[in-house]
């Protein structure tokens, strides 16, 4: 086996991220007093947003992050203050046009359920009165673009999808008309954790495409910290606790609060700041469907292996072969189990739990088209994990000897 890493091998495929789309977003004393409430649900709530970034919204329940989500697109209307994107105040716009640029995701995609797929997708680039030609484009490349094949699911109904594929349906349609602000609220809440895994890791994988300014309500501080470039945690009527980077907020909380609402095991959380991106891969043999056994013997031999991954003709793995289970003349599909996959998004937290499903100890792990890029293996994992906790308890103890000053002075 022979070294790579992720970041290398990606270099040959993705190139650069793209250029920001997204637009800044700027809440000035924005305050929602709710007819016949004592209290404001958000109270003089003010926040910049900058343009290209994920802000994660959490805190406890009832605290008014949805409201203040809601608040964007002005589907709740704001009692005072103000709310500008890019500079421009969002009152001056008519209602329905507010909407229309600016995307919506809720939990479970909520879908028409009378529409087709592509007519769910295609509903506000219609509002907009885009020609039919240029919808449909746009619907495939969407739909290509959160991992579902054109082709074989446009003409569905919301019903003959999975809850995953629905959810994937309405990150297309937020996305549809390429807004600069999309909003989500609670976008994973409806699935279970490897699909949520795996839409979140899709999710970063679109971002690092669209590059949009994206604000997404969540109960889960883990899916806050692996999604969000900031987190915004908040108390009971949208009073800022912190707001800041992941990084810092587990590093640095700035308040008792904070701390109790990330939780103990901060050390642990951090793993889910680090990604299979970061560890070192192995390259393994390789075989494409259809190439020559005898000639992948011969790979595999050469390089003194003994387990293939067997590729399809866009180089996604399909699963592992043993060499001497290779049969006939040409390279099959792999029977049995379907083999361990990660995208060199997922976070070691991720890795762990696909890893301990499956006892092969290793992961095959795929790039931003789906494409084989290496394997990660369990103990590089582990080793990547014990660094990690090691570095954070010298962190700590180092923090905990130093003489008493700004809160900000901790690493
Ligand atoms: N239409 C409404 N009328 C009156 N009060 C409301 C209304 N909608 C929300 N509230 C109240 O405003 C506060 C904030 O609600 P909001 O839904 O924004 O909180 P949240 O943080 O999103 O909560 P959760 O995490 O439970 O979804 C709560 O006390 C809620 O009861």
């Amino acid at each position: 086996m022979s070294e790579t890493t992720a970041e290398s091998s990606e270099s040959a495929h993705a190139g650069a991220p793209n250029e920001v789309s997204g637009a800044a977003l700027h809440l000035a004393e924005v305050t929602k007093l709710y007819p016949g409430q004592a209290k404001p649900a958000v109270d003089a709530l003010s926040l910049d947003i900058p343009a290209g970034e994920i802000v994660m919204f959490v805190g406890p329940s009832g605290c008014g992050k949805t409201t203040s989500l809601k608040m964007i697109n002005r589907l709740i209307e704001p009692t005072s203050g103000t709310i500008t994107i890019d500079g421009d105040d969002i009152k001056n716009h008519n209602v329905d046009e507010l909407r229309r640029t600016i995307g919506y995701v809720i939990q479970g995609g909520s879908l028409f359920p009378h529409l087709t797929v592509a007519a769910n997708v295609g509903l506000v680039p219609g509002l907009l009165k885009w020609d039919k030609k240029r919808i449909a484009a746009r619907t495939d490349e969407l739909l290509d673009l959160v991992g579902l094949d054109p082709a074989r699911y446009r003409n569905r109904f919301p019903r003959e999808l999975s809850g995953g594929q629905q959810q994937r349906v309405g990150v297309a349609r937020g996305l549809a008309a390429d807004p600069p602000v999309v909003l989500m609220d609670e976008p994973f809440g409806a699935v279970d954790p490897i699909t949520r895994q795996r839409l979140q890791d899709e999710l970063l994988r679109i971002q690092r495409e669209v590059r949009k300014t994206i604000v997404c309500v969540t109960h889960d501080i883990d899916e806050a910290i692996k999604l969000g470039d900031r987190i915004l945690i908040l108390t009971e009527g949208a009073h800022i606790a912190q707001y800041d980077t992941p990084e810092t907020i587990l590093a640095a909380p700035a308040n008792e609060f904070v701390e109790d609402f990330v939780g103990s095991g901060s050390a642990l959380k951090q793993l889910s700041l680090a990604r299979v991106d970061d560890l070192t891969l192995v390259s393994v043999v390789t075989a494409t469907l259809g190439e020559s056994v005898a000639q992948v013997r011969e790979r595999a031999a050469k390089a003194g292996e003994t387990w293939i991954v067997v590729l399809d003709d866009r180089s996604r793995p399909l699963g592992w072969v043993r060499d001497r289970a290779l049969r006939g003349e040409r390279i099959g599909e792999p029977q049995g189990r379907a083999a361990a996959v990660l995208d060199r998004r997922a976070t070691l937290n991720d890795a762990l739990d696909t890893m301990l499903a499956d006892t092969s100890g290793g992961a095959i792990v795929t790039g931003d088209r789906d494409e084989f890029i290496g394997v990660v293996t369990f103990d590089a994992v582990t080793d990547h994990m014990r660094k990690m906790t090691n570095a954070a308890q010298e962190r700590a103890e180092a923090s905990s000897d130093a003489p008493e000053g700004e809160p900000g002075d901790r690493p």
